[in-house]
């Protein structure tokens, strides 16, 4: 199969953040196109011995987990993951971060939260100089949408709620997702908090000061950018 460029700075990048994997760890399995290349090349290297549990942040990566026999825990079991790899919609300078195109953002942030080390893995394309060209997801409790988004709006958004194939989509914990298109996000940080303190708001999809790396595809190869200090 021919991969078209992007695809193939993904896989790059997913390819390169299984080598952070060592032996003994839990890992936080992100979510995403990106992300599942990573857990193709750690299904290869849990055949070869490698010795790891996972922790899924969506329905979708738990799938190709058992896909690729990468043995799985949960949070009854384990109160706190090594590495957390995830994908991104947009990445700024400062490693904030919009996520949630796949509408995963809530358990992606419970899983990256709790990781002592967050790898982010994107292709070029998600490199930003400022959030906001990317609609930014926030989930919402489904009951009372209408006013949550009217409350979203007065923030000086246009949100729209998200739809799949003509029906409204459902999050894997039965929210509903809001796209809202932000003429500019010049402080994630603020945004962010002005959103949580809206009724009706569940999470948003600005993940602020968690990242520790940045593993971008290019070509072939990767650049990989670390936090800075
Ligand atoms: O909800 C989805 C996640 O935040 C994904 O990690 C993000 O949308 C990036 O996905 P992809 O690697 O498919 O572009």
């Amino acid at each position: 199969m021919v991969l078209d460029t992007k695809t193939i700075q993904k896989k790059t990048a997913g390819q390169k953040a299984a080598e952070f994997v060592k032996n003994g760890m839990t890992i936080g399995l992100g979510s995403g196109s990106t992300v599942y290349w990573m857990l193709k090349m750690l299904g290869e290297q849990v055949d070869q011995g490698l010795n790891i549990k996972g922790i899924p942040s969506s329905l979708r990566t738990e799938g190709w987990a058992k896909e690729f026999n990468i043995p799985l825990t949960d949070f009854s079991q384990v109160q706190r993951l090594d590495l957390a790899i995830d994908g991104a919609d947009e990445v700024d300078p400062d490693f904030n971060l919009i996520k949630g195109g796949g509408g995963s953002l809530l358990r992606e942030k419970l899983v990256d939260a709790n990781s002592d080390r967050l790898i982010i893995i994107i292709d070029e394309s998600k490199m930003v100089y400022q959030l906001g060209k990317f609609p930014l997801p926030v989930e919402v409790v489904s009951f009372g949408w209408e006013v949550t988004a009217q409350r979203i709006g007065d923030l000086g958004a246009i949100p729209e709620l998200r739809k799949k194939d003509g029906d409204i989509f459902v999050s894997n914990n039965g929210n509903y997702i809001l796209d809202c298109k932000f003429k500019q996000i010049s402080n994630p940080k603020e945004l962010h908090n002005q959103l949580k303190e809206l009724l009706g708001v569940v999470e948003t999809g600005l993940f602020i000061g968690m990242t520790d790396l940045v593993i971008v595809g290019s070509g072939e190869s990767v650049k990989i950018y670390e936090k800075k200090q």
